[in-house]
């Protein structure tokens, strides 16, 4: 039934990735494929391996032993720096923005990391003007057009993720990896933060690790659920939702809500 020349590609995968921490094994012989253009979500109870894992795939762990390929190229050994000019980002931290910068001046950094072009003096105003339109359209993407002169450390809590969001879009990631984007937000800034991840994902691929298991149905193509350092099960939110291990794994934590 199936057409094998028509299966999606995968832009990620992992080849029997384990991570041993001293004798204790946080990840044990995973097999992952990210399909381009999706949304994956990577969930588990509290000490599953999501984040050990998260930081394999965005090389802040060396892996024990496997393989990570991403584009069809082996980045088991790569730096995050190199992987990052191959279009797979990691999104920040809140505290990797500027926070005394305007959020302007935030993502212009950015795209000036992207277009390697140095703030020197003598760049002929022109580029500079150019940075700013396309920091300008950046910050319309993720709705904080109106907030360009604002600094990051006065914007709310939502829209300084939305900056981080804006600060990593204008590296033009082709995957982006990020690591619980609506932790600690209140249900309005949830569902603003969901709409904008929807909007950015055109033409991407999103690996996030999240708890909030709203956000997974509503934005999951295909979700894997991480239990001691394995694959529990894989599949769409009805699939794993209803599947009688991932309840077990849950219960008794208040994920399972
Ligand atoms: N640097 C480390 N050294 C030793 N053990 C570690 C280290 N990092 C993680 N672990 C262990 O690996 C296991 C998986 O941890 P990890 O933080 O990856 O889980 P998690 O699914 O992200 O959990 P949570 O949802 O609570 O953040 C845990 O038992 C943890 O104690």
């Amino acid at each position: 039934m199936t057409d094998h020349a028509r299966e999606p590609a995968a832009i990620l995968k992992t080849h029997g990735l384990t991570k041993d921490f001293k004798g204790f094994t946080a990840i044990k012989d995973i097999n992952l494929s990210v399909q381009t253009g999706s949304i994956h979500a990577l969930i588990g109870p509290n000490g599953a391996g999501k984040t050990t894992f998260f930081n394999l795939l965005t090389k802040f762990l060396t892996p024990t032993s496997g393989k990570i390929i991403y584009d069809g190229r082996d980045i088991t050994h790569a730096k995050p720096a190199g992987i990052a000019q191959h279009g797979l980002v990691r999104s920040f931290q809140i505290s990797a923005v500027f926070p005394h910068l305007t959020s302007r001046e935030n993502v212009r950094i950015a795209l000036q990391r992207k277009l390697h072009v140095s703030y020197h003096f003598w760049r002929p105003l022109q580029i500079l003007d150019q940075l700013n339109e396309k920091a300008q359209a950046t910050l319309e993407q993720v709705g904080l057009g109106k907030f360009g002169d604002v600094k990051a450390v006065e914007l709310p809590y939502g829209q300084k993720r939305a900056l981080e969001i804006a600060t990593t879009i204008a590296l033009e990631p082709k995957l982006m990896l990020l690591d619980e984007p609506t932790q600690g937000m209140s249900a309005e800034d949830v569902s603003t933060v969901t709409d904008l991840i929807k909007r950015v994902v055109e033409g991407r691929t999103i690996v996030m690790v999240e708890h909030n298991l709203n956000v997974v149905s509503t934005l999951a193509d295909q979700i894997t659920v991480l239990n001691r350092g394995e694959i529990l099960a894989e599949g769409n939110y009805d699939e794993v939702s209803k599947n009688p291990e991932v309840m077990e794994a849950y219960m008794g934590t208040t994920d399972a809500a």
